[in-house]
């Protein structure tokens, strides 16, 4: 099997994977890529970011997930513990991916207010532009500077919550999509608007009991103030209540779509 994640080596996604599979992995530029990769068959597994404890939601990969046809089939949730590495201690710029950056944002205000900051597509490239050039610091796994580099860790535990966690989720095709798990992820595309929509969308979970672990709404593209709901709730497809549920869904949502992610079941690494 083939896993792709966000590269190059050394990214938080990277060790996710690394965490869940034995498979070789290779890297892409961005989780789209990774997402495109995987629903071409160019993959058999993808791992993407989707939240973060402090930033939220990673809206790149939601997007992906309502443009292309995958299944999701595991939830991994991580603890993200952010070091500040450079060469030495005169740099000018700090470049990292963007949501490591807002992680450490309130911290790099109180140690080096006003330093520049650049977003680069990962920590692991912000890694690269920090091992060239001793003008630049980067935001990573403190282990990028283990590799054999002249990169010094210079400070750890930057990020402003110590309880800083990730999930991530594996990607596979969509014919790999799986009724059993605790969790089930899904899109749904109402294309329609009128009082109560959202309201009448969350009753069919709430009726049967069935929680919801999240609720995000993305913008369809289509037009302003017309929107895509991803949902995440804590039951399988395999039970009854989820059928009932997401037809009801379907019910309301018949002139758009429904997508099933899938169900799956959640891991907690620490890496
Ligand atoms: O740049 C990386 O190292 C990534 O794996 C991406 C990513 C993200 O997009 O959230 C993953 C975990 C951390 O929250 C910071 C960055």
């Amino acid at each position: 099997m083939t896993t792709v994640t966000l590269g190059p080596a050394g990214t938080y996604s990277h060790r996710a994977a690394q965490a869940v599979t034995d498979d070789e992995v290779s890297f892409a530029e961005s989780v789209t890529a990774i997402v495109e990769a995987v629903a071409e068959g160019e993959a058999d597994r993808g791992v993407v970011p989707v939240e973060n404890s402090i930033e939220g939601s990673v809206t790149e990969s939601l997007d992906a997930f309502a443009e292309y046809d995958v299944a999701v089939v595991k939830e991994i949730i991580t603890p993200i513990r952010h070091a500040l590495l450079a060469q030495g201690d005169s740099f000018g710029l700090v470049a990292s991916h963007a949501q490591a950056l807002a992680q450490c944002r309130g911290w790099l205000d109180e140690h080096y207010p006003g330093v520049d900051v650049e977003a680069v597509a990962s920590t692991a490239r912000g890694v690269e532009r920090a091992r060239e050039d001793p003008s630049v610091a980067a935001i990573g796994h403190p282990e990028n500077a283990t590799n054999g580099t002249e990169l010094r860790v210079l400070a750890e535990d930057i990020q402003d919550q110590s309880s800083n966690a990730t999930r991530f989720v594996v990607v596979a095709p969509a014919s790999e999509r799986a009724e059993a798990g605790g969790k089930t992820s899904f899109i749904v595309y109402p294309d329609v608007d009128y009082p109560g929509l959202l309201l009448e969308m969350l009753e069919p979970f709430a009726d049967r009991d069935i929680n919801l672990t999240r609720v995000e709404s993305r913008p369809s593209g289509e037009r302003l103030g017309d929107y895509v709901f991803h949902i995440d709730i804590a039951a399988g497809l395999y039970e009854e209540r989820t059928q009932d549920a997401l037809a009801d869904i379907e019910g309301i949502a018949e002139g758009g779509w429904v997508r099933r992610l899938g169900s799956y079941d959640s891991e907690t690494v620490i890496n």
